[in-house]
């Protein structure tokens, strides 16, 4: 893959308007920031506490070179700190150090510092730039492109929140060695998301190569991310604010939200989309769309990367109350997303009540056979 091919556009009503930069290090990223025209203009680096003892220096020190000032806000590490509270303290940072208009956040992280850091320069003088640098699987292939920035309240996720799109996406992929192995999984959870429902060789790939992919080899790490960048930016650019096709994303979210919700985020949400994907190809194989070889393939596929498909402790009927509350209700009901075939997802608003208590029951029920 030459240098061409390592630098995807995402365009935006017929315009270039940013680039997902996929690198080793951070050497090109100085070269990545020219465009933004970064001399003049203050930069934060939000980040939370795990990524700044392990990389905040190094980040520093690249960017303190280019731009006029660099501050960094920290917040502890944590799906539990993806709130209101920790955006205030931001803002008041941004506050303190005279953040005006031209200045910029840089979102240095995973999931939870990407939404937040996207959200909070959002709403901070009614919008300021951002740019992302991902540091987990999970937001090197899915939450750093699209611009979807929010924060959860009161436990319901990602409740608060806007469409704000970063102005680049860099990503150091040797970064992703120091992930706890729970961490790469949770990508993984996503990466075999994006197979199911738009592209079926991905997915055969992925069923291949888990072996390369396991091993963090150099070579498929690049082939994977750069696949599932692919994927999520052709979908953000066909709908960027989700009226139509970028609901798909959503495939295994609306029971993955609601397990992550009642786990009390004791599992990560990649691993929550792996049981909730789990519960949703249940349905789509008892509404005659996969085969039971094809569903059985997809919970093997979802193993083989150290995903879990089913769940224990928790009440079906909770679960089914709390999927009421996912962002895609419409007029009551809730809009749920089902798989057409391998590679092709649809979205239907028809599920009843008891066809999700069933397929809430067949991930709680395969729990107790592991
Ligand atoms: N906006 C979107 O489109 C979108 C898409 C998918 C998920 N999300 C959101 O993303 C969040 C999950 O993101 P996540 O899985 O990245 O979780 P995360 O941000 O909590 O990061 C997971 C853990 O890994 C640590 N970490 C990060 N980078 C590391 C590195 N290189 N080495 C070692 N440790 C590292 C973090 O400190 C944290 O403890 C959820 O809140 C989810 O709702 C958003
Ligand atoms: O980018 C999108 O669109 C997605 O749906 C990606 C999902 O993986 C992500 O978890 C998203 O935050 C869920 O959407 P939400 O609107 O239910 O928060
Ligand atoms: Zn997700």
């Amino acid at each position: 893959m030459d240098q061409k091919d390592k630098i995807l556009d995402v365009k935006k009503d017929g315009n270039y308007s940013y680039s997902i930069w996929l690198e080793p290090d951070f050497q090109k990223l100085p070269e990545a920031l020219e465009q933004l025209h970064v001399s003049g203009r203050k930069l934060c680096i939000v980040s939370d506490s795990n990524v700044d003892t392990l990389y905040g220096t190094q980040l520093k020190d690249v960017l303190s070179g280019i731009c006029g000032k660099v501050t960094s806000y920290v917040f502890p590490a944590g799906e539990e700190h993806k709130t209101l509270d920790t955006v205030r303290n931001l803002y008041e940072h941004l506050i303190l150090e005279k953040f005006d208009r031209k200045d910029m956040l840089v979102a240095f992280g995973g999931g939870v510092v990407g939404d937040l850091t996207g959200f909070t320069a959002a709403t901070y003088l009614r919008g300021i730039d951002f740019i992302q640098v991902p540091t987990t699987l999970l937001s090197q292939v899915d939450s750093s492109i699209g611009g979807k920035t929010g924060v959860d309240f009161d436990a319901y996720k990602n409740m608060v929140g806007a469409f704000h799109m970063p102005r680049l996406v860099y990503m150091n992929l040797n970064l992703l060695r120091s992930l706890p192995d729970r961490q790469f999984a949770s990508g993984m959870g996503e990466i075999i998301k994006h197979g199911l429902i738009q592209d079926p060789a991905y997915y055969s790939w992925l069923t291949e190569h888990y072996q390369e992919v396991m091993d963090k080899q150099y070579e498929a790490l690049l082939t994977m991310v750069e696949g599932s960048c692919r994927i999520k930016r052709h979908v953000v650019e066909e709908d960027p604010t989700e009226q139509g096709i970028r609901a798909w994303l959503n495939f295994g979210h609306t029971i993955g939200h609601a397990v992550e919700k009642l786990k009390n985020f004791t599992l990560s949400h990649g691993e929550c989309v792996a049981i909730g994907c789990m519960a949703a190809a249940y349905l789509s194989e008892k509404r005659g769309k996969l085969t039971e070889s094809e569903l059985k393939d997809i919970r093997k596929v979802l193993k083989s990367y150290q995903l879990p498909v089913c769940t224990e402790g928790l009440d079906a009927e909770k679960i089914l109350s709390a999927t009421k509350h996912d962002k895609k209700m419409d007029a009551g009901k809730i809009k749920f997303v089902l798989l057409s075939r391998i590679g092709e997802a649809y979205v239907t608003k028809d599920v009843t009540d008891d066809e999700i208590l069933d397929a809430v029951r067949y991930i709680l029920e395969d729990g107790k056979d592991e």
